[in-house]
């Protein structure tokens, strides 16, 4: 004789279901309402819309994505995608509005001229808060402008131009590879020097990777990094899904990183504290002994130093590896740029002489264009707001953004372009940058206030191995069939490795 009772409880749920449910049709429809109000107002117009099968949250697009990662065509589905829908379309991402675009107007716009109007914070602390806390990537405001100031002397010019620590890693690299010139694979090998390299910038101590007798603490500081990444991306890409991402070993590899730069980061406070500290540090700028010096907040000094050990650690890497997948399958640029190089006798290779170097140098812009290490980014609209172009039938109107819209730069899709690079886009032409000026169009750094502080260390030090290599070997050749396929972590690089074969000209060179 409950059945009345349990009747009344159902009918009473469903009221209350049915309730919640108007409720929200109708917020959803005076929310919508207000939109085309102020679009119209603004003089705005829709942008192309992805057509999904799923149009409540957008897991059609969601899965179609990840398939794409797994199969290691992201890449080209991205590309593929922008030539169907146009340069500038609208997705539902997992409920929420995003744009994507590849269009440098929308991408100045966000990322400089209306920069006060977009941030990171709110897509960013979630999914990376357990590995960086609050820092220079994680924030927005006030407390993004202090930590930015913290690392803006690191990457000064003179710290930039003193190449004399990069070359005692490059030669421990160049005494890695067989004297026979037999096959070696150079991606681990640029990821370890970049590694050497970057923790003596940062910490003033190098991990000496490179060196045979690396200590066993090192390597399974690398490995418990590199899982961190992992865990990293596959967070960025389940977005809103994220606390799906349930890994013990994640968490256990963000105990090993922590652990090991707190050592560095006791030691530098200790350094600060001890006030003979100046004559100690002084010969050069140690990232973590200079913020020590301005905070003694050790978990703040973690997030800090690992929002620049992050891209320090792993971009430059897979830079070089990315140039290097080319050199070996084009011996002509290959040859072209020794002769450049050899052209400069042994002159010490210094910054002014790297930059001088232009064929060097348009190398090293074609590896970015073409075979991108950051191929997107990501900003969250902080107010109403509106991007330049995009919208429209004829995509010239300025698109209506609400506050909490997201918006996804492929700077991919910029650089292959084939209206701004013409018909030759994909192809790899370092002579194209002879007299070309690119700002904004080309965008691998890319800009405004927020733009990779690094940008100047990056391309010198890309550009200071490329030349002892080439001065170190007489030709560099392919081991491996296949072509370059994208391996993405937060990066890209290549799949398959740089496996190559080489021949020394002379191993000396400086
Ligand atoms: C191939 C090498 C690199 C590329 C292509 C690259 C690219 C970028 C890009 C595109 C951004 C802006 C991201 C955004 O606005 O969403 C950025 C930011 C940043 N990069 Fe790099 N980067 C590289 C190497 C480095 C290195 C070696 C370091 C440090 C040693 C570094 C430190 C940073 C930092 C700290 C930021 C955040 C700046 C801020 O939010 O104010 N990057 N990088």
């Amino acid at each position: 004789m409950k059945l009345p009772f349990y009747g009344f409880e159902f009918g009473l749920t469903l009221r209350l279901l049915s309730a919640v449910v108007l409720l929200y049709i109708c917020v959803r429809g005076a929310r919508y309402c207000l939109y085309v109000r102020s679009r119209k107002r603004r003089g705005c117009e829709e942008p192309p819309k992805y057509p999904h099968r799923d149009p409540f949250l957008g897991l059609d697009y969601w899965f179609e994505q990840r398939q794409a990662a797994q199969e290691s065509r992201w890449l080209p589905t991205s590309k593929a995608l922008f030539a169907r829908h146009g340069k500038t379309y609208e997705i539902n991402n997992l409920g929420q509005r995003m744009i994507h675009t590849m269009d440098a107007q929308n991408i100045q716009s966000v990322w400089a001229t209306d920069f006060k109007n977009w941030g990171l914070q709110p897509l960013r602390e979630g999914i990376a808060e357990p590995f960086f806390g609050h820092g220079l990537n994680t924030t927005d405001g006030e407390l993004w402008k202090h930590s930015r100031a913290l690392v803006r002397p690191t990457f000064k010019r003179t710290e930039i131009a003193n190449l004399e620590f990069l070359g005692r890693h490059v030669d421990h690299l160049l005494q890695q590879l067989p004297d026979d010139g037999a096959m070696v694979d150079l991606q681990p090998l640029f990821s370890r020097l970049i590694l050497d390299a970057s923790t003596e910038f940062l910490f003033g101590e190098s991990m000496d990777s490179l060196l045979p007798d690396s200590p066993q603490d090192c390597l399974d500081f690398i490995r418990a990094f590199d899982y961190c990444l992992y865990g990293l991306g596959r967070r960025v890409r389940l977005g809103q899904l994220r606390f799906l991402h349930r890994d013990r070993k994640w968490l256990e590899s963000i105990r090993i990183v922590h652990n090991r730069v707190d050592q560095y980061i006791d030691k530098a406070v200790e350094l600060a504290q001890d006030p003979r500290s100046v004559e100690k540090t002084s010969d050069r700028y140690v990232l973590i002994n200079q913020m020590a010096k301005q905070s003694q907040d050790k978990k703040a000094l973690r997030s800090e130093i690992l929002a620049v050990f992050m891209p320090g650690r792993d971009s430059t890497g897979h830079a070089l590896s990315n140039v290097f997948h080319v050199l070996a399958r084009r011996p002509d640029i290959y040859q072209t740029l020794r002769q450049e190089v050899l052209g400069c006798g042994d002159a010490e290779l210094s910054f002014e002489l790297l930059k001088s170097m232009k064929y060097l140098q348009g190398i090293l812009y074609e590896g970015h264009r073409t075979l991108p290490t950051t191929a997107q980014s990501y900003r969250m609209a902080l107010n109403d707001t509106q991007l330049p172009v995009g919208g429209g039938k004829d995509g010239n109107s300025p698109i209506y953004i609400r506050k909490g819209d997201t918006v996804m730069a492929s700077m991919w899709g910029l650089h292959q372009d084939q209206e701004i690079w013409g018909e030759d886009a994909a192809e790899f032409r370092p002579e194209r940058w002879e007299g070309l000026k690119a700002i904004w169009t080309f965008v691998p750094f890319l800009g405004g206030p927020r733009t990779c502080p690094a940008q100047q260390m990056v391309l010198t030090q890309e550009a200071y191995v490329l030349a002892r290599f080439a001065r170190a070997f007489e030709r560099i050749e392919s081991a491996d069939p296949n072509p370059w396929t994208e391996a993405r972590r937060i990066g890209f690089q290549s799949k398959y490795g740089v496996k190559v074969e080489y021949a020394f000209g002379s191993k000396i060179g400086n």
